[in-house]
C-alpha cells in the first residue's frame, strides 16, 4: 500500500501532451483546438442568475470570534470562502508568487527538462484533467510533491536551493493553516478530535500530506472563447489557493451559475474538496470551480492540495449520519480516490456513493 502521493499514478499511466504546448505569447488568434463552446463543456455558458450581482463567497476574518461558524456556513452553502488574518507572512506569499512567475518565464525547452512523466506525479505539464476534454486549456502547470530539489536543479542550476527553501516554508505554513481550518469547520458541526482520531492536532500533522500546484494562465487573444482550467472539483480535504492580483477563478452554484472570486490582496481562497464532502457525509459541498483567462494580464495561482495519508480510510463521521440511515459514502483512501478520479473524473464521487433503498 503506497503511503506517499508520488506513488499514486505508478502503474496507472496518464498520457498527456506536455510537449505540444504552444508558445502562447506568439498566437494572435485562438486556434480551433483552444476554442471552447458549450458542446465541449455543458457549463461553459451557464447564464448567471440576476441574483448573482453582489453575491460572492464570504471573506472571513480568522481573528473574528465567530470565525468557526462563518466557515461552517460557507462550507455548507458555497464550499468555498476567502480568509484574511490567516497568519501566513505576506513576504512568503510574495515569495511563492515570485517563484511561480520565474518558473513559467523560463524558456519552454528548460521547463520541459522537468516535464511530468506519464506515471509521475510531479513536474511541468498540462492539467491532469485535460484528457477528459476535447479542447485544450489556455494554461500550463507545475506540480510539486515531496522535495522539488531534483526538478528545481534542472530549472535553475544556480538558484534552486533558494527556491526549495521558499517551497518548504510555504508548505509548512499551509499545513498548519489547513489543519486549523479543518478543525474550525468540523467544530461548527459539533465534531471534535474524539470523533476523528486519525486527524488529531496533537499527532503533529503526520497524518496529512499535500501537493502544490503552480498554475500560469498567459494573456489570451480571445478570452471569451478560451478556458484556463476546465470545471472540476478538487479531490482533497481542503485546497488553499493563492491567486495573484488578476481575477479568473470562478465557483459554481446551482442557483447562481458562475460567480467570480475577486482577488483580495493578502487573502487566501479555501475550497472544500471531495474527501471533505465525504467526511462530512455530504454536508460540506465540494465546489465546482474553473479558471478563465483575460486579454491583458497574465494570471498566476498556487493551489495547496491537502489530504490525509494515502493509507487512511476516509468515511463519513458517524456523528453526522442519522441513526436510521446508512452513510452517504463508503470509505475510501486518498490514493484510491485519486485513481478513481483519474479514470472517471466527475463521476468519481457518485461511484463511491452508497445507494439508499427508497
Ligand atoms: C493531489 C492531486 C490533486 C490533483 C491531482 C493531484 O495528483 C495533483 C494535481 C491536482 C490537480 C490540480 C488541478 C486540478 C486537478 C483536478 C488536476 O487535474 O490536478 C487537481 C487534482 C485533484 O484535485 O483531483
Ligand atoms: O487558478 C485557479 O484559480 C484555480 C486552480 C485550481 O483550481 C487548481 O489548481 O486546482
Ligand atoms: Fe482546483
Amino acid at each position: 500500500m503506497p503511503t506517499v502521493l508520488t506513488d499514486v499514478f505508478r502503474g496507472h499511466p496518464i498520457h498527456l501532451p506536455h510537449t505540444h504546448q504552444p508558445d502562447f505569447t506568439s498566437l494572435s488568434e485562438l486556434p480551433d483546438s483552444y476554442t471552447w463552446t458549450s458542446k465541449d463543456d455543458p457549463l461553459f455558458i451557464a447564464p448567471p442568475s440576476p441574483a448573482v450581482a453582489g453575491e460572492n463567497i464570504p471573506l472571513i476574518d480568522l481573528n473574528h470570534p465567530d470565525a468557526a461558524n462563518q466557515i461552517g456556513r460557507a462550507c455548507r452553502t458555497w464550499g468555498a470562502f476567502q480568509i484574511a488574518n490567516h497568519g501566513v507572512p505576506l513576504e512568503l506569499l510574495q515569495g511563492i508568487e515570485f517563484l511561480t512567475g520565474s518558473l513559467f518565464q523560463l524558456p519552454v525547452q528548460r521547463k520541459l527538462k522537468a516535464a511530468r512523466s506519464d506515471t509521475g506525479f510531479s513536474g511541468y505539464g498540462v492539467a491532469r484533467i485535460s484528457s477528459f476534454f476535447n479542447k485544450k486549456m489556455w494554461s500550463e502547470g507545475f506540480t510539486i510533491t515531496g522535495s522539488p530539489l531534483n526538478d528545481f536543479r534542472k530549472l535553475w542550476p544556480q538558484l534552486h536551493l533558494n527556491y526549495c527553501d521558499i517551497v518548504e516554508q510555504y508548505e509548512e505554513q499551509m499545513q498548519k493553516l489547513a489543519s486549523k481550518l479543518m478543525w474550525l469547520s468540523l467544530n461548527s458541526l459539533g465534531v471534535s478530535e474524539e470523533d476523528i482520531k486519525w486527524a488529531r492536532v496533537s499527532s503533529d500533522l503526520n497524518w496529512a500530506q499535500s501537493a502544490l500546484q503552480l498554475n500560469h494562465y498567459p494573456v489570451c487573444p480571445e478570452p471569451d472563447r478560451a478556458m484556463g482550467l476546465a470545471p472540476h472539483t478538487d479531490s482533497t480535504l481542503l485546497t488553499i489557493l493563492y491567486q495573484n492580483n488578476t481575477a479568473g477563478l470562478q465557483v459554481f452554484r446551482d442557483d447562481l451559475g458562475w460567480v467570480t472570486v475577486p482577488p483580495v490582496p493578502g487573502s487566501l481562497v479555501v475550497n472544500v474538496g471531495d474527501l471533505f464532502h465525504i467526511l462530512s457525509n455530504g454536508l460540506f459541498k465540494s465546489v465546482i470551480h474553473r479558471a478563465r483567462v483575460n486579454q491583458t494580464r497574465p494570471r498566476l495561482s498556487v493551489a495547496f492540495l491537502w489530504g490525509p495519508r494515502s493509507d487512511t480510510k476516509i468515511s463519513p463521521v458517524p456523528k453526522l449520519v442519522s441513526p436510521d440511515e446508512s452513510p452517504l459514502y463508503r470509505s475510501v483512501t486518498w490514493t484510491e480516490y485519486l485513481r478513481t478520479k483519474a479514470t472517471h473524473f466527475n463521476k468519481a464521487l457518485s461511484m463511491i456513493r452508497n445507494h439508499r433503498e427508497k
